[in-house]
């Protein structure tokens, strides 16, 4: 291919405050990569990288040097810096999106490590290629100005709950097995994961278990309403789970509790009532109150970091389990599906919920989980970009190459209408 070639089949279309990139076959219309969605929560920043990998030979000629090796240094490696991980379990493959093909990778590290993030971007070079970062959750507001600041980057601005529901309906149409049960759930000890088919997923009760918890009701696509929420969260049980126990991180929790028995902690309807209540139905193994022996010192002298890991994970699932009940109730809903990153690792809390639901609404409700538990917002971060990013080019889409025909770095840019939803108050969206 000589240079003339080349650059005549590279070429640039500019439209409005989109820019925009024409690579290799003139009827063929790319957003530029790299394609991020962004989900900055109060414990976690979740990232997902869609990879191209129907990259032709003339497009790999087109591709600017710094987006190739992006794409190499989140591909190959499955840490990056302090804090990052890739769940490399979770990458989705053959995936279309906008009419490219390829993988989603799945990455997460610590929202107090931005910082180090930001170095690390600008360090490789991002910040030359990338002028927009599409971004959901509270952070994308918090970060605006270091963003900018440090690598000169706007943030395009997502709802996290419009982008949580997107997400969550991709990844169940893209995933056969996302979405799952559990079977037998009143035997905890005996119960196993099944699938569930969740295609004909409306309504739903929906439970965002991240730092805290937001609870919807969804009715469609594009109906939903935030109906509860409580700021007794994952970072409840991780703050409270570091006091007691002097672990510091989410997976020492989690493994202490594993090993940890709550009812040396907990009071239960049995050290009341010396067995079951049984006009309302309260076997004596319930937990009557939570923490409730740990005023008595022998009691207290006695229980282990895990017993106390244990209590903190019961005390706080059972919480969440409670309120998603009443709400499903209030609503006349059955399903009920939870998600967030504080199911990351936690099969003792999944199976402790699919119980809740199971046991309270004697087996009307059903539990219901999702493979990528915290990663939905991100997810939908990135194709609500792209979804609102298509509809502005197919209207002002110019088929014919442009004159100017300079190959060039490029980036798509939302215009303001089309990326800044997330600014305006959102009817739908109630308390
Ligand atoms: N590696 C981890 N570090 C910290 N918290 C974690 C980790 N893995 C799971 N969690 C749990 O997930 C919660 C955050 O969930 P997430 O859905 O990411 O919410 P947010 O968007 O508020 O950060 C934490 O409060 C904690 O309970
Ligand atoms: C404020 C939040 C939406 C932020 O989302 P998060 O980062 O916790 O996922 C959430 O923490 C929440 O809904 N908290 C509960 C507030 C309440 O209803 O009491």
């Amino acid at each position: 291919m000589t240079p003339q070639h080349r650059s005549s089949i590279c070429v640039l279309v500019a439209h409005k405050s989109l820019v925009i990139r024409r690579l290799c076959h003139p009827e063929k219309l790319y957003i530029s990569m790299p394609w991020f969605g962004m989900d900055i929560g109060g414990t976690l920043t979740k990232l997902v990288y869609f990879e191209p990998k129907d990259i032709t030979p003339d497009e790999q000629d087109c591709e600017a040097g710094i987006l190739r090796n992006i794409r190499r240094y989140l591909t190959k490696n499955s840490a990056y810096g302090k804090t990052g991980h890739r769940d490399t379990h979770l990458q989705m493959d053959n995936v279309e999106i906008r009419k490219r093909r390829g993988s989603l990778h799945f990455i997460r590290f610590q929202t107090t490590d931005m910082g180090n993030f930001l170095s690390l971007a600008k360090q490789k070079g991002m910040a030359e290629l990338v002028t927009t970062v599409c971004a959901t959750g509270g952070g994308a507001f918090k970060f605006e100005k270091d963003f900018r600041d440090q690598v000169n980057m706007k943030l395009a601005k997502f709802d996290e709950l419009d982008t949580l529901i997107k997400g969550i309906l991709f990844a169940d149409m893209h995933n056969v097995t996302e979405c799952y049960y559990y079977e037998n759930a009143r035997e905890i000890i005996k119960t196993e994961k099944r699938a569930f088919n969740f295609s004909q997923p409306f309504p739903f009760i929906l439970v965002n278990v991240g730092s805290g918890v937001s609870i919807l009701a969804v009715y469609g696509p594009d109906n939903y309403k935030r109906i509860s929420g409580t700021s007794l969260g994952g970072g409840t049980f991780l703050g409270l789970c570091c006091l007691l126990t002097g672990c510091t991180t989410f997976e020492e929790a989690i493994q202490l509790a594993t090993k940890g028995d709550n009812r040396k902690v907990d009071k239960l309807v049995k050290d009341i009532y010396g067995g079951d209540y049984n006009r309302f139905g309260l076997t004596g193994d319930l937990v009557a109150s939570s923490f409730g022996q740990m005023h008595i010192n022998d009691k207290r002298s006695s229980v282990s970091r895990e017993d106390l890991a244990n209590a903190t994970l019961v005390t706080i699932t059972n919480n969440i389990g409670s309120i998603a009940r009443m709400c499903a109730l209030n609503e006349k809903i059955d399903k009920v599906v939870f998600v967030g990153n504080f199911l990351r690792v936690n099969p003792i809390s999944m199976k402790l919920l699919a119980y809740a639901m199971e046991f309270w609404s004697n087996g009307t409700m059903k539990g219901l989980f999702l493979e990528h538990e915290g990663y939905f917002g991100a997810l939908g971060c990135l194709l609500q970009f792209n979804g609102e990013l298509a509809a502005a080019l197919n209207e002002s889409l110019d088929h014919s190459p442009p004159p100017n025909t300079t190959p060039q770095q490029c980036v798509a840019e939302p215009s303001k209408e089309t990326a800044s939803s997330a600014d305006k108050p959102n009817d739908s969206t109630t308390r």
